[in-house]
């Protein structure tokens, strides 16, 4: 429990009504969560706004209210706290509210279209490697050390980053690793947080349906940036063009990683196999088991951030040559002769990135088949984009569902089929049920064939009409393949 004035501080007040000494119990942006002795933050939304649920968050108990707009009448015994923005007020709160944990941890946020899941993952791993008591913050799952938290976003809300900050800092934690989606960025949700840095992976295409434009989704992204303190670190990809953006406003110091132009943390590919990668770093070579050149620029992510959080370039880049990586990256499943690669690539580029990746090392007389959809209720302008990499880059195309979400499943394949010419169209099938598409790709494959399942990755669900329906894809073509090896 704290007083209202206390979680307040910091926080850009219009005006005030009401006793700011009350005692509040909890912090709440959904007033159907509201208990006795809430504060209830009045948050404007993508669907519905926050100010109009105001009543009902009263009706529950809720001791104050913080909003941005002043409500048409006001009830006695209450508090009134008019904010400039209350998704931002609100972080500020939260912070507050759990004794402020970023200030006692070194907290590190990863923004990027591709690779932040995997860059925090590495960091995670690296660190506990290290001996040092670590947090995670990802789109597959948080942890406190190796206790598994699961993850609904890929950033949660403020409320709930500062919750699990004070439980990491409880459990001995020292750092946290932590992935700043676009949307989080936009809708504050990590306000309030003291960063030690921040790394920028790269942007590509994604999300218009929210951002609207590239600008905006750029914007987003620079935001972190922008507001990033004068003591915490920058590290951006200097071969993304965007990256040297980011740095524009930043107070923070300004470092670099990449394999082309000049940066700070540099290497150079020597070899690129599905086995992994070797990169000479620094005149010193090093084998790694990650896959695929995106993922070179990941390990100078990874390398860069643990050198700027002061650790020593030769051990960590020891015990990064161990690590794995996050769960649905690249996973390779053989049976029977067959290659299955599960892979979470769910962007244009990703896709391209992967296929690329097995382009390089394939031999070219097995057949490569690759089994794609796109997500529902998600940019629709990437749908095209991706069905025609997908040909491009294969032999063989079968477009499925991912996860509907809202839309019919049909209504995304055609929108994916325009993406596809008159001449590669003899390539592709087009099989709604995603478990029939990897049957069929399973019964199409003969021995040495590679089938990459795309963009589901480590996600044990299908989302349809609101409801999660347990799907693996990694399940589902293990299974498969091992039947048809009896068979
Ligand atoms: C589009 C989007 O990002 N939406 C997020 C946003 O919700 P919203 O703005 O749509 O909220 P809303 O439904 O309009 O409601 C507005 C306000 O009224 C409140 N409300 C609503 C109803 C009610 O009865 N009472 C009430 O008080 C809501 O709690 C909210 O505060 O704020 C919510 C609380 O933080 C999020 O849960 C929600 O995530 C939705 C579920 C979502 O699917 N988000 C995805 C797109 C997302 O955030 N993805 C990124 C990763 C993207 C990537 O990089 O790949 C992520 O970080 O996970
Ligand atoms: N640095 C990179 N550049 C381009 N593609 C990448 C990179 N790293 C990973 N990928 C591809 O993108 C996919 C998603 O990777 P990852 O989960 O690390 O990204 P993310 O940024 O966390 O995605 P999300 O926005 O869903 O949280 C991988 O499965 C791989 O196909
Ligand atoms: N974080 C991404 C995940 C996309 C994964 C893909 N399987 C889909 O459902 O579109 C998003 O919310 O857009
Ligand atoms: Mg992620």
């Amino acid at each position: 429990m704290k007083v209202l004035k206390d979680i307040l501080y910091k926080v850009s007040l219009v005006s005030t009504t009401g006793d700011m000494e009350v005692q509040i119990q909890d912090i709440v942006f959904d007033s159907r969560k509201v208990k006795e002795g809430s504060v209830f933050v009045a948050v404007p939304g993508t669907q519905v706004d926050g100010h109009d649920f105001i009543d009902k968050a009263l009706a529950l108990g809720a001791k104050a209210v913080i909003f941005e707009k002043l409500p048409s009448e006001l009830q006695k015994g209450i508090t009134y706290v008019q904010v400039v923005n209350s998704a931002k007020a609100m972080g500020i709160m939260a912070g507050n509210y759990f004794d402020n944990p970023s200030e006692k941890l070194k907290v590190v946020a990863v923004t990027g279209t591709n690779g932040k899941t995997t860059t925090v993952t590495l960091l995670h791993q690296l660190f506990m490697r290290m001996g040092y008591s670590t947090g995670l913050l990802s789109t597959v799952e948080n942890k406190i050390n190796e206790e598994v938290i699961p993850a609904t976003h890929t950033t949660p809300d403020s409320v709930s980053i500062q919750a699990l900050l004070k439980q990491m800092l409880e459990a001995g934690c020292t750092h946290c690793f932590m992935e700043a989606s676009s949307h989080a960025i936009v809708q504050e949700r990590i306000a309030g947080l003291k960063l030690a840095g921040a790394v920028f992976t790269n942007i590509s295409h994604d999300h218009l349906d929210y951002h609207l434009t590239f600008d905006e989704y750029i914007k987003a992204k620079k935001k972190l940036f922008d507001e990033l303190p004068k003591a915490a670190f920058a590290l951006v990809n200097g071969d993304d063009k965007r990256g040297m953006v980011m740095l524009q406003n930043c107070k923070g110091s300004h470092q670099t990683f990449g394999l082309k132009t000049p940066a700070e943390f540099k290497a150079k590919i020597i070899s690129n196999t599905l086995e992994g990668l070797e990169l000479d770093i620094n005149g010193t070579l090093i084998w790694f088991m990650m896959i695929g050149a995106f993922n070179a620029y990941n390990l100078l992510g990874v390398l860069g951030t643990a050198v700027l959080l002061g650790e020593e370039e030769e051990e960590v880049l020891r015990e990064l040559s161990g690590i794995k990586g996050a769960r649905g990256r690249f996973d390779r499943i053989s049976i029977g002769g067959v290659t299955a690669i599960v892979d979470y690539a769910h962007t244009p580029d990703a896709l391209d990135n992967v296929l690329k990746t097995i382009n390089g090392v394939r031999t070219g007389v097995e057949q490569l088949i690759t089994i794609v959809g796109c997500g529902g209720n998600r940019d629709k302008t990437k749908r095209p984009i991706m069905a025609k990499i997908a040909v491009q880059e294969s032999d063989k195309v079968i477009l499925t569902s991912d996860n509907p979400r809202f839309e019919d499943p049909m209504d995304i394949l055609k929108d994916m089929q325009t993406g596809i010419g008159v001449s590669e169209i003899r390539k592709s099938l087009t099989i709604e049920d995603r478990k029939e598409a990897i049957k069929t790709a399973c019964m199409l494959s003969n021995k040495g064939d590679i089938i990459l399942i795309a963009g589901k990755g480590h996600e044990d669900y299908q989302e349809i009409k609101g409801v999660k329906h347990h799907f693996d894809d990694a399940e589902i073509v293990t299974e498969y393949l091992t039947q048809l090896t009896q068979s």
